[in-house]
């Protein structure tokens, strides 16, 4: 066992408003598609403040009380490992503005059920609605929950 595996932090975070939720259309060569904003936890950055500014460098949006509901871990094409916290946040500031990471839109939810998502970013989705559990973990391959 190789207990130095190198992982990369990262963050997602599903922003509402009412019965919109703003989802971005990745243009990333590997994972295009839709997914919610996120990116990566800097070295020496907290958790919360690296969700904030992430957003705010993807969506222009300042959020006020992002909330952490799961996290989860996947192993990319070269075998590196990364962990994704997941956030949803109703609360922000500022003016949508989009980035060169690709467009941003309103959705409802039943459109966002119907969109182009990114690969496998369906097996995430039910960790952001489900109301009745706080937090998930999605493990690996088995994206089962737990
Ligand atoms: N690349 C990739 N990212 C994934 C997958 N599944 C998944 O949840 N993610 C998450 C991890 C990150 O939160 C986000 C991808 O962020 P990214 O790699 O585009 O990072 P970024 O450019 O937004 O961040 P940064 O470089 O600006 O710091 O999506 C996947 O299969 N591939």
């Amino acid at each position: 066992m190789n207990r130095t595996e190198p992982v990369t932090l990262t963050n997602m975070c599903m922003i509402k408003n009412k019965d919109k939720i703003l989802v971005l259309n990745r243009n990333d060569p590997v994972w295009p598609g839709i997914t919610f904003p996120g990116g990566h936890v800097e070295a020496h950055e907290s958790f919360h403040d690296s969700v904030v500014r992430e957003i705010k460098e993807e969506t222009g949006l300042t959020i006020k009380n992002p909330r952490l509901v799961g996290v989860k871990q996947f192993y990319d094409n070269n075998q590196h490992r990364y962990l994704v916290f997941f956030y949803i946040a109703t609360e922000y500031t500022g003016k949508l503005q989009a980035s060169s990471e690709g467009e941003l839109t309103w959705l409802t939810k039943e459109e966002l059920l119907y969109s182009p998502l990114a690969y496998n970013f369906d097996h995430d989705l039910p960790v952001y609605f489900d109301k009745n559990i706080s937090e998930h973990l999605l493990d690996g391959e088995r994206d089962e929950l737990f």
